[in-house]
């Protein structure tokens, strides 16, 4: 086995997707526990890995283990698993306010702790995850790191203590973008547009405009300036939402879930 991985839902999913899309590792070097039997029998159906009732197979089998269960669980499942960990493993986190220190104390003995701080578009290959390590980590082991989470999208190497920053604006935020887009979707509604294809509209229109904030580079706010015309129907738009207070909303949203995850 090349990856464990303890706990497979939503994140653990998303993540082995991409890694065998790009042929990191393949079906059967990766194994996977997962408390329930309906959560390993997903895992076996969806994704084909080898999977296991207990956390302690998955450590005796791989030397790369990624805790993917919820925060809540990561202290019960270092506790039942640090009798088999060895300093040649490394430890994969991704949950919020886990830190490097934190993950290494809980394994009880000095090992190679990383983490990532993922986003469920690593579902459709179009992560961003954050990635920080202890100085256990080499250059060239990072290396090997940087493989597994390029495989469902883009990764930036950061401080750690840029993680809560990055949790918030790509962890998070999906779901922020989600509901943006349930919203603007349930407004072409109201005007009159079939649901199906609002949802392409509001889905491609955030799309397309991420797209040209990556490809021209140019300033979101000139973007934005680009599409309102003098006295026309978009600065309309653009007046209700400062009204209601969009940009604070975003903004106050973003650091109460930063502030929570230093917290956790
Ligand atoms: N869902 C998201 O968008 C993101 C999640 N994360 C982090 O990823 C981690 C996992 O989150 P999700 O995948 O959303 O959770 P999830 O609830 O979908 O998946 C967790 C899985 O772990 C299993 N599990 C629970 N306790 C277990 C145990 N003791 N041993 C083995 N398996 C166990 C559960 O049955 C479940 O299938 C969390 O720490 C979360 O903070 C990080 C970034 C984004
Ligand atoms: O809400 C959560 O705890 C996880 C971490 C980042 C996104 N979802």
């Amino acid at each position: 086995m090349k990856i464990g991985f303890i706990g497979c839902g939503n994140m653990g999913s998303a993540m082995i997707g991409g890694i065998l899309r790009q042929g990191i590792f393949s079906k059967d070097e990766i194994i996977v526990s997962n408390l329930t039997e309906e959560g390993r029998e997903r895992s076996k159906k969806n994704l084909g890995v080898v999977t296991t009732p207990d956390n302690n197979e998955v450590v005796r089998s791989a030397k790369t283990i990624v805790l993917a269960v919820k925060p809540q669980f990561y202290e019960e499942v270092l506790d039942e698993v640090h009798n088999s960990l060895t300093a040649d493993h490394t430890i994969i986190g991704i949950a919020p306010g886990k830190t490097l220190a934190w993950l290494e104390e809980k394994a009880g003995l000095p090992l190679k702790v990383v983490r990532f701080m993922p986003n469920t578009p690593a579902q459709v290959g179009e992560g961003m995850t954050a990635v920080c390590a202890n100085e256990r980590v080499s250059k060239e082991g990072l290396d090997e790191i940087l493989k597994i989470t390029d495989s469902f999208g883009c990764t930036e190497v950061i401080p750690e203590r840029l993680m809560d920053a990055a949790g918030a604006v790509g962890g998070c935020a999906p779901a922020y973008v989600f509901m943006f887009i349930e919203a603007m979707a349930d407004a072409a509604v109201s005007q009159g547009m079939p649901r199906k294809q609002a949802y392409k509209f509001a889905s491609q229109t955030v799309l397309g405009s991420a797209k040209m904030v990556l490809e021209t580079g140019r300033h979101p706010g000139d973007l934005k300036d680009m599409v309102c015309s003098p006295a026309g129907t978009t600065i309309e738009g653009v007046r209700t939402l400062e009204k209601n207070g969009f940009r604070s909303a975003v903004f106050e949203a973003l650091t109460a879930a930063a502030e929570k995850g230093k917290k956790l």
